[in-house]
């Protein structure tokens, strides 16, 4: 049978061609978005190579020349929860101590009332629990030991406010709460807030709560707990 073909009078232009030339245009055009796509590295990988660069950083903090936590070389997500709770500029404290932390040394550190301390143990603690990139699946990564009910409820809200955009799970144990329903999620929780007494009893009394993994120590206000 003869193929017939309708060619509009006077356009000069073959359908067929032109149909021809669309398709191969589409097919290169999907064939460049395969390989995109083929290419596009997993989030993990993205994650890993984000920490090496951070890392690599580490060794030329100069705490002379902070005055921004954007200073310091810390994941997008912490500074992210710093910007959004209007914290910019660091305070003295936290400028003498965060790089030293993120450069995994001890810290003693000693300020006055209201100079900004809760902010310069926070910061590492959720830089050293995204660092090894740390899940909720994990267990407990950070303790922080306060003397009080009312500090431990204040570092709480800080710790929330900073760190709500990575994926960690926090809790707080300060007692007056019912010790069996605290126990059943103690071993969720990757970054603990507590009081020495309600540590104590939950270090006797629950079996399963342990701090093997521990990555950070913390005790807020140390010579009112030693
Ligand atoms: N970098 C900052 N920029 C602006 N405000 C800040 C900064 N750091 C801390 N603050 C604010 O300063 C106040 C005191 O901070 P914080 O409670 O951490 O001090 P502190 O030294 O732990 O005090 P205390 O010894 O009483 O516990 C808080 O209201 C906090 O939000």
């Amino acid at each position: 049978m003869e193929e017939s073909r309708s060619v509009p009078s006077g356009s000069g232009a073959d359908p067929v061609r032109s149909f021809e030339r669309w398709k191969n245009r589409y097919a290169k055009r999907k064939d460049k978005l395969r390989q995109r796509r083929k290419q596009k590295k997993p989030e993990w990988e993205v994650e890993r190579e984000t920490i090496a660069a951070l890392e690599k950083r580490f060794s030329e903090i100069n705490t002379n020349e902070v005055t921004r936590f954007s200073d310091f070389p810390i994941s997008r997500k912490t500074l992210k929860g710093l910007q959004e709770a209007q914290y910019r500029m660091v305070t003295e404290i936290q400028k003498q101590t965060i790089g030293l932390a993120l450069q995994g040394k001890d810290v003693l550190g000693a300020a006055k009332t209201g100079s900004g301390k809760t902010l310069a143990f926070v910061v590492p603690a959720l830089e050293i629990l995204y660092r090894q990139q740390w899940t909720a699946m994990d267990e407990l990564g950070v303790l922080i030991i306060s003397p009080t009910r009312e500090l431990a409820y204040q570092t709480f809200e800080v710790l929330r406010k900073v760190g709500k955009n990575h994926e960690f799970s926090a809790g707080l144990i300060i007692g007056g709460k019912d010790l069996k329903q605290e126990s059943s999620k103690i071993h969720n929780m990757n970054i603990l807030i507590c009081t020495p007494g309600r540590l104590l009893q939950h270090m006797d009394e629950t079996s399963y709560f342990h701090a093997s993994n521990l990555q950070m120590l913390i005790l807020d206000e140390a010579d009112r707990i030693l």
